[in-house]
């Protein structure tokens, strides 16, 4: 089967377009970014309950099935003892993380956050890759400031910029363990700070500086806005509102978008289907079953979760306490998406580009 990109289509039909849900992702952080810019201005303050619902809506009733869908997406048309392979390293790399975290729970903090960089920062650039292209981005190591500049953004500038809050709720998620594992860090802050804007503001500036100068153009011009623009959102944006929209307004749309422009299906073929059927109705309710059984697995390792951490909530309050549970959970579930979905997984991949 040949492998084609439909962005052409898009563009020969839409002249310089792409996927609709690349411009509504742009809009709606352009959007955060002006109202919560003005509520700043205007000394209010939004209260960190509605901040947390934000959180927990965003991060599980419209983040989490979209991960789901990677994964269906993904394993669709795979042979099945690829796919009971790719079941059992990812229980594998699940259970390894969980006896880090119970372990050293401030260096499985530190993992969880390298887990939300990579999954934003590489997604991020698999999806410029499809969607507008990435020819300015001449070299690996280029490719790699790329996603640690946009990955950075995620993690980095809301330590740097919501110092406060990002500090109680790291503090919360060892909690799951250890409430004093991080008791030491507080003296350091303002120097890890210091260290995060020269830093992260010098990776910006070389990334862009370094894609102008390997050939500027379109590509350039739109990877260093989106930069820019996920910097600032994560500096205006109060971190827990944020980080809970980012997820399924920037990553998970933006993937909808990669995978709607990416039109080949070059791994295994019909025959190992998991939604061929007779009938549009009958591959549609194959989908739903897929579904709910993901649901189901999902549901199983988020309780064995729930009992593995000695203090699931980190002993504070609901709202608090499943902010640091689902946050640290998240992160676990996230690791393999990452090692065994795309990094081990080059030839077809989670972030499938041909
Ligand atoms: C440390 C920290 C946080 C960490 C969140 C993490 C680590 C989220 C991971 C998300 C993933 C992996 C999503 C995948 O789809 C919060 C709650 C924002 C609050 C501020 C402090």
């Amino acid at each position: 089967m040949s492998l084609t990109v439909r962005k052409r289509v898009w563009r020969s039909v839409g002249g310089a377009s792409v996927h609709p849900s690349i411009g509504l992702s742009r809009a709606a952080l352009a959007v955060l970014i002006v109202g919560f810019g003005a509520l700043a201005l205007a000394e209010f303050t939004v209260p960190i309950e509605a901040q947390m619902i934000v959180y927990l809506v965003g991060m599980i009733a419209l983040n989490l099935p979209h991960g789901g869908y990677e994964h269906f997406e993904n394993l669709r048309r795979r042979r099945p003892s690829f796919r009971w392979r790719y079941v059992a390293a990812y229980v594998a790399a699940i259970a390894g993380f969980v006896g880090l975290f119970l372990l050293a729970p401030v260096v499985g903090l530190g993992l969880a956050l390298v887990v939300a960089m990579a999954k934003g920062g590489i997604g991020g650039v698999r999806v410029l890759d499809a969607t507008v292209g990435s020819e300015h981005l001449r070299t690996r190591p280029q490719r790699a400031l790329a996603a640690a500049v946009r990955g950075g953004a995620v993690m980095l500038v809301p330590m740097a910029f919501h110092t406060d809050t990002f500090y109680a709720f790291s503090t919360l998620m060892v909690g799951l363990v250890d409430g004093g594992a991080l008791g030491g860090a507080g003296g350091r802050i303002d120097a890890v700070r210091t260290a995060i804007i020269v830093g992260y503001g010098a990776a910006l500036v070389a990334h862009i500086a370094l894609g102008y100068v390997r050939g500027g153009g379109r590509s350039w011009l739109v990877d260093a806005a989106e930069s820019v623009l996920l910097a600032a959102y994560f500096a205006v944006v109060p971190v827990l509102v944020a980080v809970g929209l980012y997820f399924p307004f920037w990553y998970s749309a933006r993937q909808v978008a990669r995978t709607a422009t990416v039109d080949a299906e070059p791994a295994g073929d019909d025959e190992w289907d998991l939604v061929g059927g007779d009938s549009v109705s009958e591959a549609a309710l194959r989908a739903w079953g897929l579904m709910a059984v993901g649901a189901l697995a999902t549901f199983v390792v988020v309780a064995a979760l729930y009992w593995a951490f000695p203090n699931p909530f980190a002993g504070s309050g609901l709202l608090p306490g499943a902010v640091a549970f689902w946050s640290v959970s998240i992160s676990i579930i996230a690791l393999p998406h990452v090692v065994i979905g795309d990094l081990l997984d080059r030839d077809r991949g989670i972030w499938y580009v041909p």
